[in-house]
């Protein structure tokens, strides 16, 4: 037992944090490389951001975890499990579990930029979970780079002291030993009791198609070796463990997790809904009494349909959406049918960005060409007679004469911008319907604006106008504050005197008939002239409040196109199905993919 404690002593448990951009996955790389954790020529794929798409887009999705050995200038040999966490707002919760599974954070700051929003908010998870930060001045190389003032502002903004700051290039390797010798130091060893019943935190998971669902933990109390019977607390399942290992950083089996270990655990698991981050594993014959603090069931924020363009990829589509699902439990889908689209699935995400990437990866990685739908946040729809509806398809919403009232979800937003845009981004808060909380000056030259926005506002572009109105110079963050009674109605369009049920919308009905006139317009120009004239109406109940009409082709363009002349049709079959050109026949009017997106690229 001696031997635990004393290794127990030796471990250190950290992450880094930072804004997107300041530099987390170069440092991280670095920093297996200084602990030769990796060769130069594995370091090629950086290991801490597996996935394509994620280089590609240059941010990190999903966690992961590594385990380093470091021989101090103490002259002693310290184990260093580096815990990676996702670097988007739409992860806050994994982010915190994973900073829940450490003792210390690296705070990542680049040297030009200072601080930004998200440094912001991953600085408050961490103080949540009682971190010891350790700042880091990143980027010292840049010609901009103005290390004092950025130090000054950690001082002042967040409260950290400075003095031992070390100012770091990631990507000249200036700085990394400084680092590691800090978080020796400073990092406190885990505390933890090796002699209770298992107590350990899953902080991530991933499906393995040969062992099933491999489950990440950080062991708080106790220790987890093969053939013990474990219990996941929140699920209730029970399971053998077949083997444990640890992060080296290829994953190595070993013979027990000891307490303040960082690993992975395999169970024959099959579903990675029954290792959800944040729940306590324990040991099914002597459990913990109490579950480790702070888990949540995770519920999806953002609903949007997906529908195949070509029919028949319905069953590979719902082969794509399970195969994603194995490796991440917060992706939600149901069939759905829509008149229009046909069949399809409505899908639930935890944000946009998340959003995104699984329409990207079906498209990419399946070869599914799809037609998605404008994405919807959740209303309660509270009926006359009392009853409460979650609606997530404003195709479902119900009838006026049913509704008593209906709540829509609102999100606190903060925003970091210099002092010349404060105007604009009020403007552009003010326009979706923000209210204003209260604004505080980070330093003479910068300010943080906070409002109450709705998330459907935000689901919308709002990040796009925010940066394209700020020069890219605002940086942004944002949290569910609750649900609030609006005045909501459901717009209806008309195609052909068709209602077309996957372009409805939910619209505040002070801007419906503005946003109506606007969609209207826009889809005008999106939808192609067909052989007859098509009419496009915008309704609130059976109110028509907007009106457009798409012109019918002359003779001699139709003729050019859908004459006699098969290989130009043919061609035009061809692109469709790259996806250059999606549309959907809709009745008997072609809609393309941009239409059903219009909604979300209207400024009123
Ligand atoms: N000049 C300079 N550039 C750096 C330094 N560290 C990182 N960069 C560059 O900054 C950019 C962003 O670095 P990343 O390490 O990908 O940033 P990140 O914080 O991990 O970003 P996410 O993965 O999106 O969270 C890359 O182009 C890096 O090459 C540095 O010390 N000096």
């Amino acid at each position: 037992m001696t031997d635990i404690r004393a290794r127990q002593r030796k471990i250190r448990n950290f992450s880094i944090i930072a804004h997107i951009d300041h530099g987390k996955s170069t440092l991280a790389d670095r920093i297996l490389e200084y602990t030769g954790a990796l060769t130069t020529r594995e370091m090629q794929e950086q290991v801490l951001d597996q996935m394509e798409l994620e280089r590609e887009r240059g941010i990190t999705i999903k966690l992961q975890a590594v385990a380093l050995t470091y021989k101090a200038d103490d002259g002693e040999e310290y184990l260093l499990n580096l815990i990676d966490t996702p670097g988007h707002v739409d992860f806050t919760y994994e982010v915190s579990r994973s900073l829940a599974a450490c003792e210390g954070a690296l705070l990542v700051v680049d040297a030009a930029q200072g601080i930004e929003a998200q440094t912001l908010a991953n600085v408050y998870l961490a103080l949540d979970n009682d971190l010891e930060i350790l700042p880091v001045i990143n980027k010292i190389d840049l010609p901009s780079a103005d290390p004092d003032r950025v130090k000054q502002e950690v001082e002042d903004v967040i409260g950290l002291d400075t003095s031992n700051a070390v100012l770091a290039s990631a990507k000249a390797g200036i700085g990394i030993k400084e680092i590691l010798e800090q978080v020796v130091l400073s990092v406190p060893a885990p505390q933890g009791d090796p002699d209770q019943p298992l107590k350990a935190l899953i902080f991530d998971s991933h499906y393995d198609p040969y062992k099933g669902v491999i489950v990440y933990v950080r062991v708080v109390d106790g220790k987890i070796k093969s053939g013990s019977k474990i219990k996941m607390m929140a699920t209730g399942k029970t399971f053998e463990v077949i083997e444990v290992g640890a992060f080296k950083p290829r994953m190595t089996i070993v013979d027990e997790l000891n307490v303040g270990d960082v690993g992975f655990i395999v169970a024959g698991i099959r579903h990675v809904g029954d290792t959800q981050v944040g729940d306590t594993v324990t040991d099914a014959k002597n459990p913990t009494p109490e579950p480790l603090p702070g888990y949540r069931k995770i519920n999806p924020m953002v609903y949007c349909g997906l529908y195949p363009i070509e029919t028949s990829d319905y069953v590979d589509l719902r082969e794509a959406l399970e195969k994603l699902q194995l490796n991440d439990a917060s992706l939600s889908f149901e069939p759905e049918t829509s008149s229009a689209l046909g069949f399809g699935f409505r899908c639930g995400f935890l944000g946009l960005l998340h959003m995104d990437v699984i329409q990207e990866r079906i498209e990419r990685e399946f070869n599914i060409p799809l037609i998605t739908t404008a994405p919807s946040v959740i209303y309660h729809v509270t009926l006359t007679n009392g009853e409460v509806m979650q609606i997530d398809n404003p195709s479902n919403y119900p009838e006026v004469g049913r509704i008593d009232f209906v709540e829509e979800p609102y999100v606190k937003a903060s925003i970091i911008v210099p002092n010349d845009y404060v105007g604009t981004i009020m403007e552009l808060c003010q326009n979706k319907r923000g209210e204003y909380v209260n604004m505080e000056y980070l330093d003479t030259t910068r300010v943080t604006i906070t409002y109450e926005i709705p998330l459907s506002e935000i689901v919308y572009d709002f990040f796009d106008q925010l940066k394209s109105s700020t020069k890219g110079y605002a940086s942004f963050d944002y949290e569910l504050s609750g649900y609030r009674q609006s005045n909501l109605a459901k717009m209806d369009i008309l195609l052909n005197g068709e209602q077309v049920d996957a372009l409805s919308f939910i619209v505040h009905r002070d801007r419906a008939y503005n946003r109506g006139r606007i969609i209207c317009e826009k889809l005008r120009e999106l939808i192609p002239r067909q052989m007859f004239e098509v009419p496009i109406q915008a309704s609130v109940g059976t109110k028509v409040v907007a009106r457009e009409t798409v012109k019918a082709m002359r003779k001699n363009v139709l003729a050019k196109c859908y004459g006699g002349d098969i290989s130009r049709k043919r061609k035009l079959l061809e692109k469709q199905k790259e996806g250059k050109k999606r549309m959907k026949q809709v009745g008997n009017v072609e809609v393309p993919q941009e239409a059903f997106m219009a909604v979300l690229k209207i400024d009123d």
